[in-house]
């Protein structure tokens, strides 16, 4: 099976060269499509996260039941419909007179997966209309709609371009408490760019240890401005890239690789990590001659986070535990709060975000940010540097948080970014001082080598 550009601009498209075993009395590819559809309606229906159920030990039984190249198969097909899942469901409803009934749930996932295929991945259109139709029959709930959903697939099929052209407005969509949310903060101008970033799989970005312009030419990328190197989204298996075995780069999007820049020279200090599973900023710290220690609840996740800086050649301590209790009466010159958030900033590699995420779950986050924010301050020495930050996009995990936090507390100040340090990164940078990152901003020549991760980073200094 082989994966590459599809049909309607997405980076995803299959030759149908598999030839996995299937059960004699069903026909090839249905338990991938059956798979396919499961796990959208988990997604969407019981805001399960993807990761969770893609997970290859712990994940969704059915899933880990293909092989590999079906596996794959799924993958493509779930990750191309949430990040088109407002335009495709605009597409199937405009190739029907009347609504689906509200109980036809399993029937729309059905048919999302099949104009999926129809519309966005290279995989002949027959193939996937006839397999939808025979998981209509196959599905008690959704049985007795199996000649409206060849009806459908069929139209669609004819006329997918002309549908896409007539529902391209809602492209740049999603859930309710996102869209508004984006709107209300960035402006509804800003929020479209966001939105429609959302629907592109983002480029591979790596941090370096040195020489990027050395490394961009050598893995055929390019600098951008955070100093990372780019690669299209399009690129090879990651282990198998030029400099990954000696450990030379990390992979870390261009916006994850800016809080731990922002503490300036840290050669020589004593810094701590408070939450720093997997290790990207940690190994930032540790290659920029810090002592750090490396903070994390999760074992498991620390554990990786020790054979990622085994990887890249980089000491840190570790300490597992919540760092409000672990790290007792210490204190560092700089210390980095990358908090757990929403990842509203990541939509475009989580594209399962908006539906398995809502405003309550932002609420409670913010919450513990502040209460973490609040730990934190009292690691600092007087006179050392806190950076905070996430990947979030929500004003209230960033923003709003940042100012409570200054309005509440005399023992801290800010210590406004300078926009003349980030040539190429002045827009993120906000008039209080702050740095703001969106996917809609630093735009390449093409969606696949645009944007970056939306992050908000803020540093104060301890009085
Ligand atoms: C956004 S991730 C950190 C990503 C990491 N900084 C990096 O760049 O690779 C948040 C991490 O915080 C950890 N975490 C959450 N609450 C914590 C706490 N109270 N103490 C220590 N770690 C915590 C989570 O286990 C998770 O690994």
């Amino acid at each position: 099976m082989v994966l590459s550009a599809g049909k309607a601009g997405q980076p995803l498209k299959r030759q149908e060269t598999s030839t996995h075993a299937q059960p004699s009395n069903q026909k090839p590819g249905l338990a991938t499509r059956q798979a396919a559809t499961r796990l959208l309606g988990a997604v969407i229906d019981r805001a399960i996260s993807l990761d969770g159920l893609l997970e290859p030990e712990n994940g969704n039984a059915t899933y880990r039941a293909l092989p590999p190249a079906d596996q794959s198969l799924v993958r493509a097909i779930l990750l191309t419909a949430l990040r088109n899942l407002p335009v495709l469901d605009a597409a199937i409803d405009a190739m029907v007179d009347r609504k689906l009934p509200d109980g036809a749930r399993s029937l729309r996932h059905i048919l999302i997966v099949a104009a999926t295929q129809i519309l966005f991945l290279d995989i002949p259109d027959r193939a996937a209309v006839d397999l939808a139709v025979e998981q209509t029959h196959a599905d008690p709930r959704s049985r007795r709609f199996a000649n409206l959903a060849n009806a459908v697939l069929r139209r669609l099929s004819r006329e997918g371009q002309a549908v896409l052209e007539q529902v391209k407005d809602q492209a740049a969509g999603g859930p309710p408490w996102l869209v508004d949310m984006l709107q209300s903060h960035y402006g509804k101008e800003h929020a479209r760019r966001i939105l429609d970033a959302h629907r592109f799989a983002p480029p591979l970005d790596l941090t370096v240890k040195s020489d990027a312009a050395g490394w961009a030419e050598r893995l055929g990328g390019i600098v951008v401005a955070t100093g990372s190197v780019r690669l299209p989204a399009a690129h090879g298996a990651i282990p198998e890239l030029e400099g990954f075995d000696e450990g030379a780069w990390w992979v870390q999007d261009a916006a994850a690789s800016i809080p731990a820049r922002l503490f300036g020279d840290i050669e020589g200090l004593a810094v701590a990590d408070l939450c720093a599973a997997p290790g990207g900023k940690t190994a930032q710290l540790a290659a920029g001659g810090g002592k750090v220690t490396a903070f994390d609840l999760s074992a498991n996740r620390l554990r990786r986070l020790g054979e990622n800086m085994d990887r890249l050649g980089l000491k840190v301590e570790t300490i597992v535990g919540d760092f409000r209790k672990t790290a007792g009466n210490r204190t560092f010159d700089a210390v980095l709060l990358d908090t757990p958030c929403s990842s509203t900033g990541t939509i475009r590699r989580h594209p399962d975000v908006p539906w398995t995420k809502s405003a309550e779950d932002v609420a409670k986050l913010a919450s513990l940010q502040a209460d973490l924010l609040d730990a934190a301050i009292g690691l600092v020495k007087s006179g050392g540097k806190l950076v905070f930050a996430n990947c979030s996009l929500d004003p209230s995990e960033g923003e709003t948080l940042m100012k409570a936090c200054l309005a509440k507390r005399d023992d801290v100040e800010l210590v406004a970014v300078d926009p003349t340090d980030w040539p190429g990164l002045e827009e993120a940078i906000t008039k209080e001082g702050f740095f703001r990152t969106t996917p809609a901003m630093m735009q390449g020549d093409t969606p696949e080598t645009s944007g970056l991760d939306g992050f908000f980073a803020a540093i104060l200094r301890r009085r």
